[in-house]
This record gives structure tokens, C-alpha cells and sequence, in this order.
């Protein structure tokens, strides 16, 4: 059940914006070709999990989709926007989330107030938030003192009070140990059950394999693969998304007579 009552009033948009459709996206920076060429498609009420090495270009993408970055050419096409602003209904948490030198509970209600949600409104969210992600012994707490994972959980409750119809999150557990990994993937099931469409970048196989409905497997720049999670972990198509499963470390040389060339190297 939503923790927002059927009577509170959603910050977010109530049509459905999806699907998310990008068409031949190109990303450059410094003159250097960072996201090549890259089309897929989103659906709605999915958890997609993006994947690859290093300086694939997963962050590129979260933010490329987010409106972060423009690209250089293609289109983010939000299917179902249908003229609705597609901005109000999405959230994205960073890897390193900004915390506002305030309280917990005061860091969401910011979040609230940068959405045009009345003060008289947002107690009843904001607590309705706290008491799902667990945050109620630290709500009054600085933001700035609390463990990573506390942060982590705020980042995600400042993010989810927004009742985004689609989350982006770039690696939600990175630096947490066990317990704190455990209680962010519950909360990223809880709020996935509850019909928001999740789009996170990770390195933990485990973590995909817990997580993801769909992977998606990226190599310097490109989609090389898009596919159901269970197909992507026992059948992948593609070369490097075995190696990678496969545990093997992958990289890749520039030569200078053949700059584009992608060489495989692979070792225990
Ligand atoms: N503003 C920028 N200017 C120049 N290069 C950039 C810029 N932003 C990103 N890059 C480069 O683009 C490549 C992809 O970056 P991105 O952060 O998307 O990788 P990633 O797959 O998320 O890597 P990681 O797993 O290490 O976080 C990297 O080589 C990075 O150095």
C-alpha cells in the first residue's frame, strides 16, 4: 500500500510519463565521444540495472535520461508525457548525495518545498516518509552527522517523497558494508512495489541479481546489451557481458594507429 493516503495530496504528476525512449544519443565532453549512438527503451514499473566497467558511461546515462546533460544529438523522448512536464516526475540520488546543513526531517521538507508543496501540506508527508525508510530515530539529527548509510536512506526518503513515477539511482550502495547494502535494497524493492520505475546503476552482481528485472551492460560508451535479468545472468549475447559475469576483469588499450578499437584483455 502507498504511504501516501488516497486523501494526501502527491507532489508529483499523475499521468503516467512512461515509457522513456532514447533515440540515438551521442554525448561528448572535451571533444571526446563519451555515450556513442545509444537507443533503447523504458518501461514503466520495471528496475533496470545498469552495468559495465569503470568509465562505461552509467552516470553519463542516469544523467543524460534525468535531464542533467543534453545530448549532443538524439532525443530523450518521455512516451506518455503527452505535454505534462516530465521533470516532476522523476528524482535522481547521486553516488555522493549533497546533505543541507539542517536536520533530516528539515532536509525533506527542502526537497518539498523546491516542488511548490504548501507548508501546511508537507508534516503529513514527510513523517508518512520517515516512518517507511526507518529514519525516525535520526529525523532530528544534522544530516551532515549521520553514518553514510543513514544518508544514503535520507537521500532516498528526500528523493521518494517526491513520489516519482521514475527513480534514478547511481549506485545506492556503493561504500555501505553489509547491513546498510541490505536495508537500501529493501527499500528499493519497497518502493519498486509501489510502482516506481527503477533505473540504478551498480558494479555488485549480487546486487543486480537481487534487483534487477532488466540489465542493461555498457562498455566504453555503448549499450552492448539490454535484456531480461534472468537472460542477461544464464544466456548474455554479448562477448564482454560473459566475460564480465564471468568474473573476468575487462579493459581496454587505445592504439594510437586504431583509436576506436576495443581490445578485450581478461585474467583471474
Ligand atoms: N564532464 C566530463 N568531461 C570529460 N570526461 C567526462 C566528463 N564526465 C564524464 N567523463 C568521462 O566519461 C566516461 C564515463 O563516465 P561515467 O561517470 O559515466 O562512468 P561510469 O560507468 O559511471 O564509471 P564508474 O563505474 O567508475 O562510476 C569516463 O571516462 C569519464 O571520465
Amino acid at each position: 500500500m502507498s504511504f501516501f493516503s488516497s486523501n494526501s495530496p502527491s507532489p508529483s504528476s499523475s499521468a503516467s510519463v512512461m515509457p522513456l525512449q532514447l533515440k540515438g544519443i551521442r554525448y561528448s565532453a572535451g571533444g571526446k565521444p563519451l555515450i556513442k549512438d545509444l537507443s533503447c527503451q523504458f518501461e514503466a514499473g520495471r528496475r533496470y540495472v545498469i552495468l559495465g566497467p569503470n568509465g562505461a558511461g552509467k552516470t553519463l546515462l542516469l544523467r543524460l535520461c534525468h535531464g542533467l546533460l543534453k545530448p549532443d544529438s538524439g532525443q530523450v523522448n518521455w512516451l506518455g508525457a503527452k505535454g505534462e512536464n516530465p521533470k516532476r516526475a522523476q528524482a535522481m540520488v547521486s553516488q555522493r548525495s549533497v546533505m543541507l546543513r539542517r536536520s533530516a526531517y528539515a532536509n525533506i521538507d527542502y526537497a518539498l518545498s523546491v516542488r511548490g508543496v504548501k507548508r501546511s501540506l508537507r508534516p503529513d508527508l514527510i513523517n508518512a516518509v520517515i516512518e517507511r525508510t526507518g529514519l525516525k530515530r535520526i529525523a532530528d539529527k544534522h544530516a551532515r552527522v549521520l553514518s553514510l548509510g543513514e544518508q544514503q536512506r535520507l537521500a532516498i526518503a528526500r528523493a521518494w517523497v517526491l513520489k516519482p513515477q521514475v527513480l534514478f539511482l547511481d549506485e545506492p550502495t556503493a561504500s555501505l558494508d553489509p547491513p546498510a547494502t541490505h536495508s537500501i535494497e529493501e527499500l528499493i524493492g519497497e518502493i519498486s512495489a509501489e510502482g516506481t520505475t527503477v533505473i540504478m546503476t551498480c558494479h555488485d552482481l549480487g546486487q543486480a541479481k537481487r534487483l534487477a528485472t532488466d540489465v542493461l551492460f555498457m562498455f566504453r560508451g555503448r549499450l552492448k546489451e539490454m535484456t531480461a535479468a534472468e537472460q542477461f545472468f544464464t544466456k548474455p549475447e554479448n562477448d564482454l557481458a560473459q566475460a564480465f559475469i564471468d568474473g573476468h576483469l575487462i579493459w581496454w588499450k587505445r592504439r594510437p594507429e586504431r583509436d576506436d578499437v576495443q581490445i578485450l584483455e581478461s585474467e583471474f
